[in-house]
């Protein structure tokens, strides 16, 4: 999947501007960014959803999809909605599905009987049961428990084994730490940065400066605490800083206080 000089507006006001990134087979690629910052648009527009646009996007038509907004029939059974997806897509492995069910402890309830959390769950467990090369998942584990979140990340690992690529949207920063092979950085509708975050660790780290330079973190006696690219550096001293802190300033923006 390849997306080149992509630009997307909105009655004129622009959502995404030039962007430009491709997921190599195996990786995991999630996004991440504000509300707001684009990127249900960006994975609608590679799903072909949104089809109002500018620039190219290069795709194989064998991906799955799962949208930001979760609906199922309330009133079928988990085994109905099973046998309804075998009949339609053939590439829905029922007993695989039916594997899942017990190894994520879900009975074969209504939809509307199950918790939220479940019904996140039982959407994980159709992308993970439909043999697909690319998942495009928005938000794909936002409202499940920790433990169950770690198993579904462990089966998305698997799928990555197997040369599956996956696109994934989140807001949980440590999450994508753990999961990610690439994270690009997504804030009002440009990317700030396409990396992996080992790399962005390596290369952003902290100075204490009496000169303004690189994003502003917080006062320190005299001086203040920049976040500053290291090869930007002379002979300053530095600090190592974690993802979080690396991410809030690149998204309050340079000598933003
Ligand atoms: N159909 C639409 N018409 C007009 N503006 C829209 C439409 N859909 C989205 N937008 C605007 O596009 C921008 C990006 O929205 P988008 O849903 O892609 O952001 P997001 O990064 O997924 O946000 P969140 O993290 O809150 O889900 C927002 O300013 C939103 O208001």
């Amino acid at each position: 999947m390849q997306i080149k000089n992509l630009n997307k507006k909105y009655n004129n006001k622009i959502i995404l501007e030039n962007i430009n990134f491709e997921i190599e087979t195996g990786h995991i690629l999630s996004i991440i960014g504000p509300n707001g910052a684009g990127k249900t648009t960006l994975l609608k527009i590679i799903t072909g959803l949104i089809k109002k646009y500018e620039g190219e996007v290069s795709i194989n038509d064998n991906f799955v999809y799962l949208p930001e907004n979760k609906s199922l029939y309330e009133n079928y059974k988990i085994s109905k909605i099973f046998k309804i997806l075998q009949k339609y897509d053939n590439r829905f492995d029922i007993n695989k599905a039916k594997q899942f069910l017990n190894i994520f402890e879900l009975n074969d309830d209504k939809i509307i009987n199950l918790s939220n959390g479940n019904r996140s769950i039982l959407y994980n467990i159709i992308i993970l049961s439909t043999n697909a090369d690319l998942y495009i998942l928005d938000e794909p584990v936002n409202n499940i428990d920790t433990i169950k979140r770690n198993m579904i990340f462990k089966f998305f690992r698997d799928l990555t084994f197997n040369n599956k690529s996956i696109i994934y949207t989140s807001h949980i920063l440590t999450e994508v730490e753990k999961l990610a092979d690439k994270t690009i950085i997504l804030n009002k509708g440009k990317i700030i940065e396409n990396s992996s975050i080992d790399d962005l660790k390596e290369n952003y780290v902290a100075v204490v400066s009496n000169i303004p330079k690189g994003y502003f973190y917080k006062k320190a006696g005299n001086s203040n605490v920049y976040i500053v690219k290291k090869d930007q550096l002379k002979n300053e001293e530095y600090e190592n800083i974690s993802f979080d802190i690396i991410f809030e300033a690149l998204i309050r923006g340079e000598h933003n206080v």
